[in-house]
């Protein structure tokens, strides 16, 4: 049975079986193969058949770089308020790991998937009930495409009261045929929905009443969202979003993350901060407006938008913010001084990347804390912000807006934030979308901001482009 790991791998295995005995603390043992190409996207679906468990799926679109993983081999999690990422962290910083690999190539080996909530302080609602406040899982099985390679990851959490029979079994299947995972995948059909749910009213009550604080000096800015609930005539299929997604929105990170029966899927254009050794790079991206229906429209509007007062403020209060929140954690900080576009499908953005490099001690989670949120989905001032959105947004953003992402056990990872997404369980979704608010924000402007800021989920959604919500 036993024939197909090679001898030094099933040597590591029961070296680290023995040293998990000898020190009674369990050790992350990864192996670490080159296969086959595969549409990760095949990957993701078929996985579905072998019950072992839940599921995530990432794209980044800068480096052609994918991760799908499946099953819960390990999970972090915590309910905690100020110490949830440093949780988070520090358990995952217990565990010995040990990576069975002729290279370490970053995305593969040993690493930790997952999110946080945006608000841990509000209480939590229905819809998000089942999502704690972080929650990171290292996979049992994880495909990784990186710069044209596929590699399959196989990660076990060897206790010292397992055999080594059956640890040696569980990486059998690092040498399985990865043509198995070949499935059939029609994005074309696309789902009719039934009927819609807003609050619409409130919604632009709200912005209203934002408007006039910040007019009364309680605040510069907030960032007001709102969700639009819609039901299916039949079961969403997630491979057909995702992959819609991936047609679609070239130009965002495509994630997944599945909690029991939802499914939390997005396309954001917005990285948060990326760490790979020590090269830190964080983005500002606040500021919108549409695309033209024209080469020349589209320019002219994104010359407007450069050069619009109202947005430029939105997005220097996030420039701002983001340069005192790394100055912090980062030497030799390069900010530009005026910022370019950022152009999605649906909507162009004022985007503004920051670079630096960590300073010793600390960490992707570091950075992520210090930064969550940005005036680009919180506010500023942060704390005021965030009060703010308690106290006038009608509904619980749940993952929405917060940091989604990997990092790996030499602190390499990313983490965007988690807009123009939805979650989606049965024939239901739930989408959010949300505005930066500014002294000078008009209400029915940024309900149509909203509007374009659903489109990409909503397209994905119903294989077509809706005009509602
Ligand atoms: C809050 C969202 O987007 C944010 C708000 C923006 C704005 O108001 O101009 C632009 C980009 C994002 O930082 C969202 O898409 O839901
Ligand atoms: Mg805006």
């Amino acid at each position: 049975m036993l024939t197909t790991l090679d001898n030094t791998m099933k040597e590591n295995i029961v070296h680290a079986l023995e040293k998990a005995r000898q020190t009674n603390q369990s050790v992350i043992v990864s192996t670490v193969r080159e296969v086959d190409a595969i549409n990760p996207l095949h990957f993701y679906a078929t996985a579905e058949k072998l019950n072992i468990g839940e599921r995530f799926f990432w794209s980044s679109p800068s480096e052609h770089f994918t991760l799908v993983g499946v099953g819960n081999e390990l999970i972090l999690e915590n309910e905690d308020n100020d110490e949830r990422f440093q949780k988070i962290e520090s358990q995952w910083r217990e565990y010995p790991k040990r990576l069975i690999a002729a290279k370490h190539e970053i995305g593969t080996g040993p690493l930790l998937f997952g999110g946080f909530s945006f608000d841990p302080i509000k209480e939590k609602d229905l819809l998000w009930e089942t999502f704690s406040e972080a929650k990171f899982v290292l996979p049992t099985k994880m495909l990784t495409v990186r710069q044209n390679k596929t590699y399959l990851t196989i990660n076990k959490l060897i206790t010292p009261f397992d055999d080594s029979g059956t640890c040696l079994q569980h990486f059998e299947s690092s040498n399985e045929n990865i043509e198995k995972y070949k499935y059939n995948l029609d994005c074309e059909k696309g789902n009719e929905f039934a009927s819609i749910e807003l609050k619409t009213a409130e919604w632009v009550e709200a912005v209203q009443q934002a408007t006039d604080d910040i007019k009364a000096n309680q605040l510069d800015k907030v960032v007001l969202a709102r969700e639009v609930h819609l039901e299916f005539s039949e079961t969403i299929n997630p491979y057909h979003v995702i992959g819609r997604l991936q047609t679609e929105q070239p130009t965002s990170f495509i994630f997944c993350f599945e909690n029991g029966p939802k499914q939390f899927i997005g396309a954001t254009p917005e990285r948060l901060v990326k760490k790979q050794e020590n090269q830190v790079l964080s983005t500002c991206l606040a500021g919108s407006i549409n695309r033209g229906s024209n080469k020349q429209e589209d320019e002219m509007l994104g010359n407007k938008l450069l050069h619009d007062e109202k947005n430029l403020l939105e997005h220097h209060i996030v420039v701002k913010m983001i340069r005192e929140a790394l100055e912090y954690c980062c030497n030799d900080l390069n900010v530009p001084t005026n910022p370019i576009l950022l152009k999605t499908k649906n909507i162009q953005h004022l985007y503004t990347p920051v670079r630096g490099l960590a300073k010793d001690g600390y960490s992707l989670l570091d950075m992520v804390a210090k930064l969550h949120p940005t005036p680009a989905l919180g506010g500023y001032p942060k704390q005021k912000a965030v009060e703010k959105i308690r106290e006038l947004e009608p509904m619980h953003r749940g993952w929405y807006a917060a940091p989604i992402g990997w990092f790996d056990h030499e602190d390499n990872g990313e983490f965007v934030v988690a807009i123009r997404s939805g979650l989606i369980e049965d024939n239901k979704a739930a989408l959010f979308a949300g505005c930066g608010i500014v002294s000078e924000s008009d209400p029915e402007t940024e309900y149509l901001e909203t509007k374009m800021k659903l489109k990409p989920m909503m397209s994905a959604l119903g294989g077509k482009e809706y005009e509602g919500c």
